[in-house]
């Protein structure tokens, strides 16, 4: 067995923030981030595989910010690279021309994914040969700005919802993000992730929003499923705000067949220029794609959804702890002026989005927030 793990960094207090939350939001939240759990097995006949136990914090390997190796020593990422790649069956390190990791692809028994360590921005998930992930054909991939297309991940705020002073949707999607853990052991179940710490984010937009935090983003691949998990710690002193979200664009094979099923009975916000910020309530069973969509779905309760995208097999989407739905479709107007997309992009691509973006959550110092979805093909 190979296993590669970030070593244990604290004894942050496992307890879930949230915002406004009443006992039930918290005891459904409880509840879910508990069922979503997937502790990494400990392999107890192999101790030396998985050096993230108790026992060897504190030794002399503890490197912080280290990452513990299949052979039983703690290393930086350089080492680790060299210690691991080639090791982990399954686990590809793609580097740049300077030599620094640019993508991980993991591939199992079923399918396989590409993430960019660039905003930790999923860019492709090929599940029996099929991409189901969208990537724009003009996406900027060197690092410069957002990756269009794939699962961007939105944090700390939606849009300019907090302040016009940060990047749009945040700083997460445009900052390098750190290898944290990688379990290989499986065929057909591998997972990663990756960290994003106050430390790593460029200075300038901690200025503007000056919080201490820590993001663990999980991408596990088990079987037809897809499963993205955000957690979210506030590793300071004061309470922050921030809002989240899975910025998901499905690849579309027909868009004359593309639609959403799932929300029928939810309010919701119609960003469109049309819709005008219209609050309205969704009566359709199916939410096709006929035109431009900027829909918020707001405090959705309902956490299956299926989104149609031309291909044979639909995908299902359940998303735990968000509250929040989008569908997001920019059509032709909108694409002519979104130079990584262009008008030949629309055709291609749905994006249904998961997270808390309607209003700022609240987290105080010690508190997790955590959240996700699994995606499946049908
Ligand atoms: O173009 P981006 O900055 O990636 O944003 C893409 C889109 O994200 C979300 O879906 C929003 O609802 C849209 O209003 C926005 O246009």
């Amino acid at each position: 067995k190979k296993v590669c793990h970030v070593k244990p960094n604290d004894n942050t207090d496992i307890s879930v923030g949230g915002d406004n939350v009443n006992n039930d939001n918290i005891i459904s939240k409880v509840i879910d981030s508990q069922y979503f759990e997937e502790p990494t097995e400990v392999p107890t006949d192999e101790p030396t595989d998985l050096l993230e136990n108790e026992e060897n914090s504190g030794s002399e390997n503890d490197v912080d910010d280290g990452i513990c190796c299949a052979d039983g020593t703690c290393k930086d990422l350089d080492d680790y690279l060299t210690q691991c790649e080639n090791k982990l069956n399954g686990v590809e390190f793609i580097k740049d021309s300077e030599d620094n990791l640019k993508i991980i692809k993991i591939t199992t028994s079923t399918a396989s994914v590409e993430i960019y360590r660039f905003g930790a921005t999923l860019t492709s998930w090929i599940v029996d040969g099929e991409e189901r992930i969208f990537l724009s054909k003009k996406a900027v991939l060197d690092g410069t700005g957002p990756i269009r297309g794939g699962i961007p991940l939105v944090f700390p705020q939606f849009k300019a919802d907090l302040t016009e002073d940060l990047p749009f949707h945040g700083f997460a999607r445009i900052s390098n993000w750190r290898l944290g853990a990688i379990d290989a052991t499986s065929e057909d179940r591998k997972e990663i992730s990756f960290i994003l710490t106050n430390d790593e984010v460029n200075e300038e937009y901690l200025k503007i929003w000056p919080h201490q935090f820590e993001l663990v983003y999980t991408v596990t691949l088990d079987g037809k499923s897809l499963k993205t998990n955000m957690k979210i710690t506030n590793t300071g002193d004061d309470k922050f705000l921030f809002n989240t979200l899975l910025h998901t664009y499905y690849n579309v094979k027909d868009l004359t067949k593309a639609g959403v099923y799932g929300l029928l009975g939810n309010t919701y916000i119609d960003t469109t220029p049309e819709g005008n910020y219209e609050r309205k309530v969704e009566d359709r069973e199916r939410v096709p794609i006929v035109k431009e969509t900027d829909y918020i779905y707001v405090d959705v309760n309902q956490n299956l959804f299926k989104a149609q995208t031309g291909f044979e097999n639909d995908i299902n989407i359940e998303k735990y702890t968000f509250q929040d739905v989008i569908i997001y479709n920019p059509w032709i107007a909108k694409s002519r002026t979104l130079e990584d997309l262009g008008e030949e992009g629309y055709p291609h691509m749905l994006c249904v989005e998961v997270g808390r973006v309607s209003q700022p959550i609240e987290l105080e110092a010690g508190s997790v927030y955590e959240g996700g979805q699994t995606i499946t093909v049908e």
